[in-house]
C-alpha cells in the first residue's frame, strides 16, 4: 500500500500559530515548550476501552494533528498507548520538513517493542525517526531489546522514578532538553494527559490543542479526567483554559488554549 500524505491547508495552520512553539524567537527557556494534545468524544473519553485504539478524528483533524507533529521536535506518549496501538508517530503530512522524535515513557520497560513495531519499521525506511524509550533507572532491558532500537537510531534512556512508578514531569522534560529537543507534542494516553493536567503539573504545559469528536462512546472507556488534589473540599481550583480559540475543522471542532 502506498505511504498516506495528508494535507492541511496554511489558513488553518494560521488559527494554530499563537499555540505552537515559536519558529523564530530567539529567547532561551528553561525547558522544552509542551503543546498537550488528544482527541476527546463528548463524553471525554479517548477510547472505546483500555488497551484499545479508537479512532476519533475526521480526516481534517487528523491532518491538524500531524502538522502539529511537523512544528514539533518530539512527539510524547505513555507505554499504555504504545502497548494499545503500536503506533508510528511520524509526520505524513506531504512534504514534511522535520520529523518529530518519538519519546516513550516506559519506568518498567513493558512495552515489548521489536523489528516488526510500526515506529521502527517507520523508522528503517526512513519516514520517521526511531523511538526514545524513558525508562526507571536500573531497569533491567535485555541486550536484543536494546539491539532493536539503536540499530535505527533510538535507544533506551534511564531515569529517575517517584514513588508511585511514575516520572516526575521536571525529569521528563529535563531528558528532552538533555537531548536537544526544545518542543514536545504530548499525545496521550489517559493516564499521560490526567497526570500533566492535575495540581502543580499543569503549570509546566505551555499550550493545549484539543479535536472534539461528535460522538459518544459511554462508559467503560479511558477518560480524561484528572485527579484534583483538594478538589473536594474546595481548596484546589478547577483547571481551566484561556486565550481560547474554537475552530471547525470537518464535523469535529478542534480547542485550542492556555491553561489559566
Ligand atoms: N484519543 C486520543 O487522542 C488518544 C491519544 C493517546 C492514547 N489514546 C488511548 O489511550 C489509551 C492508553 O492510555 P493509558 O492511560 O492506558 O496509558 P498511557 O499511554 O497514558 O500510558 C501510561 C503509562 O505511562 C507511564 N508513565 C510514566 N510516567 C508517567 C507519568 N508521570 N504520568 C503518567 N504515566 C506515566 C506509566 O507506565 C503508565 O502506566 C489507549 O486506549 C489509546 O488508544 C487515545
Ligand atoms: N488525534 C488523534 N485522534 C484520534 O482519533 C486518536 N485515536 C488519536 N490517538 C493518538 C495516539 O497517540 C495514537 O497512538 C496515535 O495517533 C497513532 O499514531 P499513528 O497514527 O500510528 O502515527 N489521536
Amino acid at each position: 500500500m502506498p505511504p498516506e500524505t495528508l494535507h492541511f491547508p496554511p489558513s488553518q495552520a494560521a488559527l494554530l500559530a499563537p499555540y505552537l512553539p515559536s519558529t523564530t524567537s530567539t529567547t532561551s527557556s528553561s525547558r522544552p515548550h509542551l503543546t498537550l494534545t488528544f482527541a476527546t468524544s463528548l463524553d471525554s473519553a479517548l477510547s472505546l476501552r483500555p488497551g484499545t485504539q479508537t479512532a476519533l478524528s475526521g480526516p481534517e483533524s487528523k491532518a491538524m494533528t500531524h502538522y502539529l507533529r511537523s512544528r514539533h521536535s518530539a512527539i510524547l506518549i505513555g507505554a499504555g498507548t504504545a502497548v494499545a496501538d503500536d503506533p508510528g508517530l511520524n509526520c505524513r503530512i506531504a512534504g514534511c520538513a522535520s520529523q518529530p522524535r518519538p519519546v516513550v515513557l516506559d519506568p518498567s520497560a513493558r512495552w515489548q517493542v521489536g523489528d516488526g513495531s510500526k515506529v521502527v519499521r517507520l523508522a528503517r525506511e526512513g519516514a520517521g525517526l526511531a523511538p526514545f524509550v524513558v525508562v526507571r533507572a536500573g531497569v533491567e532491558v535485555s541486550r536484543e531489546r536494546r539491539a532493536v532500537l539503536e540499530r535505527v537510531g533510538g535507544r533506551y534512556i534511564p531515569a529517575p522514578c517517584e514513588e508511585g512508578g511514575g516520572f516526575a514531569w521536571r525529569d521528563v522534560l529535563a531528558v528532552l532538553e538533555r537531548e536537544g529537543l526544545d518542543s514536545v507534542m504530548v499525545e496521550g494516553g489517559g493516564a499521560v494527559i490526567n497526570s500533566l493536567l492535575a495540581g502543580a503539573n499543569l503549570r509546566l504545559v505551555d499550550s493545549v490543542i484539543v479535536t472534539i469528536a461528535p460522538t459518544w462512546l459511554g462508559k467503560g472507556g479511558v477518560v480524561v479526567s484528572p485527579h484534583r488534589p483538594g478538589g473536594e473540599d474546595g481548596t484546589e481550583p478547577a483547571a481551566r483554559l484561556v486565550g481560547v480559540k474554537w475552530c471547525p475543522l470537518g464535523e469535529d471542532v478542534v480547542l485550542c488554549g492556555r491553561p489559566a
